[in-house]
């Protein structure tokens, strides 16, 4: 791995330089080609698994735990920080043009104790490392915006949790570790101040968006983006069922990528108000919450901007996340349903831009009430929502009795909603029956058939338990492309047994 050091050695005061704890034992128990390819390797090997184990020192690494605060379940936690994540560096790869590819900060999450571990013991259970490693690479073949995970390494090391479990070290590949919750700890804490705040600015302005200034206009124009791309990252949660469990200021990415994956869960059956996270019992991270829950974390990102930017223009960005979140999620769901605009939107009669925004907004309002009686019917008949998308997305659009699902309990409501769905598929379509066969295959390339149910996740850690990853290794194969049929792999695209429906996961990890 070849390293650059910026954020070590641009913002000293933002971190504490600290040395992993070596785990004993280690194995590899996943591995991810896909994530490797990112930072220029290609397989695993022995010397590798004894350095990111904390064994042997890894060439090129700095060793450090940046400091963070933040918002947790809406309660401010003036002082965390990476508590049981260790940070090497800025990977990189040289191409054979001579310049650097993207670079992805490497962190060892379970490496041990830090200045910022206040009570815990830097760990991580191996149940959590699987589930952090699968939720990665599930969202990344999924196109969500996402942290990666190069692998896991087991060890015999005890923990104790409610028992005595195993520790494991994920290895988290981010474009940034840079959290809403660092700008907050360099506004509020008595060792931030302005000149922190500008400086942290500048450095995520240099690093992630150099096309921007590093002045007012800049900044407002930043804060923008940032508002855009939690937008945007929301968008794709709900349109691909996830909820994410532990939506703390802590845990917001200030690129819009998913991060820490604790007791998330991808939707089974689908239920709107849904709680994965066992310490939520009042719902605030439910599922049908998040869009509420990211403008009212980019809120407190505001508040702590207010000593750099103008209250009226944080507002004025802050106005925009609702459009820029619809705007997502109904690219990703008309894509899903097949809901084609054609001309629907454009207004031919008069091409003024007013009156296009104005068809343009009518058609969205339009559109996400069709959507919601969907998601209404859906609910209704507590049907799986990964199974339905799929179902639906190979239809014949045209055909008058469609079998949506076996155990559908109110037909008439969805037979009521489906001929409604059939006029809205031909209306998007410029009046026209859509030509089915490709249609189908469209539909297919964007609902997947197989998602990373919590039950699944379970069986895989209970295997891992037993002295067996292959069935972890398979799951994360198949993950990899979850919208292939996989004919010999069908029973993991099956709804959940008795045991594993709704799991709702603790936060201890
Ligand atoms: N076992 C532990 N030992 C020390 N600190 C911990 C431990 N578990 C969590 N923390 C700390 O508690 C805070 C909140 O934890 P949370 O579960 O959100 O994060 P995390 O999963 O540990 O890490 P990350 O946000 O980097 O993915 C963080 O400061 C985290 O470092
Ligand atoms: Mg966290």
């Amino acid at each position: 791995m070849q390293f650059k050091q910026d954020f070590f050695e641009q913002l000293e005061g933002f971190y504490s330089q600290v040395y992993p704890l070596p785990i004993s034992n280690p194995h590899w128990l996943a591995w991810s080609d896909d994530a490797a390819k990112l930072i220029g390797l290609s397989e695993p090997n022995d010397e590798l698994l004894m350095q990111l184990s904390a064994n042997h020192a890894v060439p090129g690494a700095s060793y450090y735990a940046q400091v963070y605060s933040g918002h947790q379940f809406g309660g401010y936690s003036p002082r965390l920080g990476d508590g049981r994540s260790i940070i090497l560096g800025e990977a990189f790869t040289t191409k054979p043009t001579g310049e650097h590819s993207l670079a992805w900060d490497v962190a060892l999450k379970g490496a041990g104790p830090t200045p910022y571990s206040r009570h815990g013991d830097g760990r991580a259970v191996m149940r959590s490392a699987v589930r952090e490693f699968l939720a990665s690479e599930a969202l990344a073949a999924l196109s969500v915006p996402t942290t990666r995970a190069l692998a896991v390494i087991g060890s015999d090391l005890p923990v104790w949790r409610e028992s005595q479990e195993t520790a494991a070290i994920t290895v988290r590949l981010a474009k940034t570790h840079i959290r809403f919750g660092h700008f907050e700890y360099f506004c509020h804490s008595n060792e931030g101040g302005k000149d922190k705040l500008i400086k942290l600015l500048n450095f995520t302005i240099a690093q992630h968006y150099p096309h921007l200034s590093q002045d007012y206009q800049g900044y407002k124009a930043w804060f923008t983006q940032v508002v855009k791309d939690t937008a945007v990252l929301i968008g794709h949660w709900q349109a691909v069922g996830f909820a994410h469990g532990v939506l703390n200021t802590d845990n917001m990415s200030i690129l819009g990528d998913s991060f820490d994956f604790g007791p998330f869960a991808f939707l089974d059956t689908f239920k709107e108000d849904f709680i994965c996270n066992h310490s939520d019992p009042e719902g605030r991270y439910a599922f049908g919450q998040q869009p509420g829950i990211g403008l009212w974390n980019l809120q407190r990102l505001a508040q702590a901007l207010t000593p750099v930017i103008e209250s009226d223009d944080l507002v004025a960005a802050l106005n925009t996340y609702q459009a820029e979140l619809v705007q997502q999620y109904l690219l990703l769901m008309r894509a899903k349903m097949g809901l084609g605009l054609g001309d629907l939107a454009v207004n031919t009669v008069d091409k003024s831009t007013s009156k296009l925004a104005e068809l343009q907004a009518a058609q969205n309002k339009a559109d996400l009430d069709f959507i919601g009686r969907f998601c209404a019917v859906m609910q209704h008949n507590m049907l799986d929502y990964t199974h339905t998308f799929r179902a639906l997305g190979q239809l014949d659009i045209g055909c008058n009795n469609p079998n949506i699902a076996d155990d559908i309990i109110d037909r008439p409501q969805f037979d009521t909603w489906f001929k409604d769905y059939q006029q809205r598929v031909v209306a998007g379509n410029n009046g026209k029956m859509v030509e089915i066969a490709a249609w189908q295959t469209d539909r297919n390339s964007v609902n997947p058939k197989y998602i990373l149910r919590n039950y699944l996740a379970q069986e895989a850690i209970v295997a891992v338990e037993e002295g067996d990853n292959s069935k972890l290794v398979e799951l994360h194969q198949l993950l990899t492309t979850p919208y292939a049929e996989h004919t010999d792999k069908q029973h993991y695209a099956e709804r959940p047994p008795q045991w594993g429906q709704g799991l709702i996961m603790s936060c201890s990890s």
